[in-house]
């Protein structure tokens, strides 16, 4: 299973590298790979595993976090209702695309973190609010889904993974609390 160790941190050069698409069909070690990503998400938001094993509570991780340069990503984010046991979104995505995107933008009123970033960074990080994507499952079929607020914000994080850009370096870093226009604040002060 895959854990922390697995895990590349800022400053190894895959992170910073655009990753390959993947060719269709996939192989059997990427269709493993793929698996295996979306279950360390799953594990990550087991409470007995997360403690056993150590784990962040992950919502999305790309194939480039585990030094692997390919346009894959597992997105596991759970539901905003405590009592709704079944996630907001759950899949594998395979050469994902944002085919379209709002003018309108969100950011998390905490910031953001990652899986491969080992520090705080404080700061806005500003992201469409509603995207249009297009990918391919692990069987290779052709998907084509409309997303908003927190899983729309995982993916668009996730893909630029996949550009070798991290969280951070779309912090503005002369104000790092701007707030561009036409940008909605999203988190626990939402009502
Ligand atoms: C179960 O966990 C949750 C439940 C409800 C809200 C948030 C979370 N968890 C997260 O936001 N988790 C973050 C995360 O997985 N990522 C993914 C990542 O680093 N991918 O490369 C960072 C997030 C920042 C914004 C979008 C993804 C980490 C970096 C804090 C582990
Ligand atoms: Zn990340």
């Amino acid at each position: 299973m895959l854990t922390m160790k697995n895990v590349i941190r800022e400053g190894h050069p895959t992170l910073r590298k655009v990753a390959e698409p993947v060719t269709l069909p996939l192989t059997n070690d990427e269709k493993e790979l793929a698996m295996e990503m979306l279950d360390f998400l799953k594990n990550s938001q087991d409470t007995d595993i997360a403690e056993k094993y150590e784990l962040r509570p992950g919502v999305g991780i790309a194939a480039p976090q585990l030094n692997v340069s390919k346009r894959m990503i597992a997105v596991h984010v759970p539901s905003d209702l405590p009592e709704d046991t079944a996630p907001q979104f759950s899949d594998i995505l395979i050469n994902p695309r944002i085919i379209s995107h709002s003018v309108k933008q969100t950011c998390l009123s905490e910031g953001e973190g990652c899986l491969s970033v080992d520090r705080e960074v404080q700061g806005y990080v500003p992201r469409n609010k509603r995207i249009r994507i297009e990918y391919f499952d692990t069987d290779g079929n052709k998907h084509n889904k409309r997303l908003k607020d927190f899983p729309s914000i995982v993916i668009q994080h996730e893909i630029d993974h996949l550009n070798g850009i991290m969280f951070f370096d779309r912090i503005d870093s002369d104000n790092p609390m701007a707030l561009p226009k036409d940008l909605e604040v999203l988190g626990y002060e939402e009502e």
